[in-house]
């Protein structure tokens, strides 16, 4: 079983990471702050590339009463790894992910989102990412293959503004 990345809560590490930036216009779901029935998830990079958001879902997302929809889990985990496929200056889409439901994710509580590139072959960039509560426990883990595609990246996504959908 993965165990949580060793990054240090944001809060008090703050000088050690950088904002992920993002487009006003954006209307991602996950990232974009256009996108009014979005997640609104803002992402910060730690020094070793790892992407990792603090969080809350309302319980407008909610499955079983009192916890997220297991869909809105996935899109969790997807826009995690997303995150750090692009912070290595990589445009890229989901090409395979799985998710390892651990346990329930509570709604209206916050948790932690941590994602990192695992292996690259080529175009291909394997990832993973973990759903953690306020405890560190690990609720949700995921696993996914990114392919690159068009258009070129930009050469810095902190420096050089929004990602291609943000
Ligand atoms: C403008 C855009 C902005 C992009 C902006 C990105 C925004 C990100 C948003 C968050 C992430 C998302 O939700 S993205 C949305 C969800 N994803 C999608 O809608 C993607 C839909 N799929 C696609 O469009 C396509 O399948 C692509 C582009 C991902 C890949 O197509 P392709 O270029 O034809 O590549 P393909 O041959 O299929 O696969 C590439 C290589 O991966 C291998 N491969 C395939 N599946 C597997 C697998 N399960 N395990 C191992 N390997 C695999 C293949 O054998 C191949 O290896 P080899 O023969 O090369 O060795």
């Amino acid at each position: 079983m993965t165990k949580p990345l060793q990054v240090e809560k944001l809060t008090r590490y703050a000088d050690a990471v950088r904002k992920f930036a993002s487009a006003a216009q954006n209307r991602c779901f996950g990232c974009g702050a256009a996108n009014e029935h979005g997640l609104h998830l803002e992402f910060y990079l730690t020094q070793e590339l790892h992407a990792v958001c603090e969080t809350t879902v309302g319980d407008f997302f909610e499955g079983p009463k009192g916890f997220v929809h297991g869909g809105i889990i996935a899109t969790l985990l997807d826009e995690t790894m997303s995150k750090a496929v692009r912070a290595h200056g990589l445009v890229a889409m989901t090409r395979h992910m799985e998710v390892d439901y651990q346990r329930p994710v509570p709604s209206s509580e916050e948790i932690r989102l941590e994602g990192r590139v695992t292996r690259n072959e080529g175009r291909k960039h394997w990832t993973e990412a973990l759903i953690l509560n306020g405890h560190g426990k690990v609720l949700a883990h995921g696993k996914g293959l990114f392919i690159e595609v068009k258009p070129a990246p930009d050469p810095d996504p902190v420096k050089d503004g929004p990602t291609p959908h943000g």
